[in-house]
């Protein structure tokens, strides 16, 4: 029977009462929410929700519509890598308030089995109170379980590898920094994105903006890749990369029939990337500027892709010595990327 209850996020009772600010998760009354708020204000957003994805894990989805070139969303770190020297992190975990670690240990990890929240809370206490009784944390290693502790100290870098984003660096010889988000880092992969998330120094956050235009309840998805690699190359640098089959929609060929125009457009693009090369920049600059057409003339621009046929257009005809076209092309980099950062 259906009763439109649902459990509350706290406490499991069944309810219809809703947060009024995400309208997504249930809580049952007052008390609850209140007791749930510093784990649930981390996923709390009025503009997307976090769910089962019918592709892979949690992911995100739109709560409303967003127009292209619109922010949906700007995110602070729970943790920036500047703040992780490995040997560290414990020491860094361990400051995290409760229900930043048990979101921290949510995170999916394809590097290593992975522990469960409360293990690794524990292991993280012990190692932190020998680290602050300054002994070696080696040389007493067998006694507290070095088995245990490298589980979750392995895990605690697979979290990181396989969830943070990197935020550009600061200045020019710097490393880049990595961050994790509780909602940002939910986000699955496509080939063809709908969205892009970048670093604003501004606001010290990162914000996702649609680069198509989003309809509530769409699954939202950036590209962890360069989108101009044919299928099979896509494929290995994603489990390269990144340990997963890609099974996006362009990947899997749902997107549309495979003979339809947007199919032979990425086809058409891929081959064009496929044949360019520094030996022929004159004929791999014109060669891009055929592709920026096709690319507007199918349905499958986005300020992402042409911004990166733009910037490689200019490389190629600064090779070729052809100064006006270079010029022009770097303007509309520079376009593409106020547009990407939502400026
Ligand atoms: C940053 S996480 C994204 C959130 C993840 N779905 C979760 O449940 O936490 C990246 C992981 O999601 C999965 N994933 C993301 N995009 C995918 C895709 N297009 N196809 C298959 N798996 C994907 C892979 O397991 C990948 O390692």
């Amino acid at each position: 029977m259906l009763t439109g209850l649902s459990p509350c996020d706290h406490c499991g009772q069944h309810t219809s009462n809703f947060c009024s600010r995400c309208r997504k998760t249930t809580f049952c009354c007052a008390d609850c929410q209140k007791l749930s708020w510093p784990d649930h204000k981390l996923v709390c957003s009025p503009r997307v929700f976090i769910c089962n994805s019918p592709t892979a894990g949690q992911t995100v989805f739109a709560s409303v519509d967003v127009n292209k070139s619109s922010i949906i969303i700007a995110e602070k770190p729970l943790l920036r890598s500047s703040e992780i020297q490995f040997d560290d992190l414990c020491k860094v975990l361990d400051d995290l308030p409760a229900s930043k670690l048990n979101a921290f240990f949510n995170f999916a990890d394809v590097y290593s089995g992975g522990v469960t929240v409360d293990e690794a809370g524990k292991c993280i206490r012990e190692m932190e109170v020998r680290r602050r009784r300054g002994k070696n944390p080696d040389a007493t290693a067998e006694r507290i379980e070095v088995e245990r502790m490298f589980n979750v100290q392995q895990s605690c870098v697979g979290i990181l590898r396989t969830n943070t984003i990197p935020i550009a660096a600061s200045s020019p010889g710097t490393e880049d920094e990595h961050g994790l988000y509780s909602i940002l880092c939910r986000i699955n992969h496509s080939c063809f994105p709908n969205s892009i998330y970048s670093w604003r120094p501004d606001l010290q956050k990162h914000v996702l903006v649609a680069i198509q235009d989003i309809t509530a309840g769409d699954e939202i998805f950036v590209s962890y890749i360069d989108v101009w690699f044919g299928r099979d190359e896509r494929q290995r640098r994603l489990r390269e990369g990144f340990m997963f089959d890609c099974k996006c929609a362009r990947c899997e060929g749902l997107d549309g029939d495979v003979n339809s125009h947007r199919a032979t457009a990425f086809r058409t693009v891929e081959a064009i990337y496929a044949s360019s090369e520094p030996s022929a920049p004159l004929a791999s600059a014109m060669g891009l500027v055929d592709a920026i057409e096709i690319v507007i003339n199918s349905g499958i621009s986005t300020p992402f892709n042409l911004k990166q046929l733009h910037a490689d257009a200019q490389y190629f005809f600064g090779q070729a010595g052809k100064e006006e076209e270079e010029l022009y092309h770097r303007s509309q980099v520079l376009a593409y990327e106020n547009i990407i950062i939502g400026v």
